[in-house]
């Protein structure tokens, strides 16, 4: 398979690359000054693309490569890969599920914990010398609140799960109602904001998901309720969220993800009740092997003509 070229648009797992160098023509794109003119050169032979959470493929590079035949993506999401473009020119698409859903759900009560608890602000107390002048304030219990879960797909339900282990109650609002699970559903995300502390976004970036965090459900959440957004930047809109929290409408917020990133509104690095986190839900050494392991495994399927592991398309 070495002479398939394999394009990957930005950097990723250094054991991917590694493992894809040693099975295929890997193109590493941020590599060339001139990337208009690689694409041109390659186009021949590139068949796949190997995108991320950030970086997939959009109808422009699709164009771009007539023998593009897969879309591998490194990521669970692929809002950043055009599927119509994909289905209209038989193009496949993988992605990586089940294989990160513990450590995106477990960062998810870890952000809520942070939050609700001060984590980060009380380990600054400590570094900066202030625990010497007095104790700490009073925090937040999280045992016991009740959490409301946006999307109870795989990792939603993860989330579920560990937060029952914190008696939490259960609450959630999907496409549509899973009447064979006991959680509580609301057709209304208002209303699941409404009734829940603590609301935890997770579910796939859509054009219905696009700013379904507004300032309705916000303000539904309230001040002393939490957001803690696990799935995408553009699920919240993120100038509401930011004046929210400034003028205390909304108790805090746990955020992993961000609308244009790796940009991230200043206004809030001095908010104590804000803990921010560089998109890294699945970022153990663990899970990005198992991940690397799942394109790689998707790649070779497609190109020995078998059923791929996790086709999207
Ligand atoms: O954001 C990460 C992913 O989609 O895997």
């Amino acid at each position: 398979m070495d002479s398939i070229g394999v394009l990957m648009p930005v950097p990723m797992s250094p054991y991917l690359e590694q493992e894809l160098e040693k099975r295929f023509n890997l193109l590493k794109l941020w590599t060339v000054p001139q990337k208009t003119q690689f694409l041109k050169d390659h186009s021949g032979s590139i068949r796949a693309v190997v995108g991320n959470a950030g970086n997939g493929a959009d109808a422009e590079l699709i164009e771009t490569l007539p023998k593009l035949e897969i879309v591998s993506s490194f990521s669970v999401g692929i809002d950043k890969v055009d599927l119509n473009k994909c289905r209209e020119k038989g193009i496949r698409v993988t992605n990586t599920p089940d294989v990160l859903t513990d450590d995106v759900a477990d960062l998810a009560i870890g952000l809520a914990l942070a939050v609700l608890r001060r984590l980060c602000e009380s380990d600054r107390y400590v570094r900066s010398g202030q625990w010497k002048k007095g104790d700490y304030k009073l925090t937040t219990k999280f045992t016991g609140k009740t959490v409301g879960i946006l999307g109870l797909g795989r990792i939603g339900k993860a989330v579920a799960k560990r937060a029952e282990a914190f008696s939490c109650p259960i609450s959630y609002h999907s496409r549509t109602e899973k009447p064979e699970l006991k959680y509580k559903y609301y057709p209304c995300v208002v209303e699941l904001a409404s009734n829940c502390d603590i609301l935890v976004v997770v579910c796939a970036l859509t054009e219905e998901t696009r700013h379904i965090i507004n300032r309705e459900v916000i303000d539904a959440l309230g001040p002393k309720g939490v957001l803690i957004n696990i799935g995408r930047g553009p699920h919240v809109d993120e100038p509401e969220l930011v004046s929210a929290l400034l003028e205390g409408r909304l108790g805090g917020a746990g955020l992993d993800v961000y609308e244009n990133e790796p940009e991230v509104p200043e206004q809030l690095f001095e908010l104590e009740n804000v803990v921010l986190l560089p998109h890294v839900g699945s970022d153990t050494v663990q899970t990005d092997t198992a991940m690397a392991d799942l394109v790689i495994g998707n790649l070779e399927a497609h190109f020995s003509n078998k059923p791929l592991l996790t086709p999207v398309v």
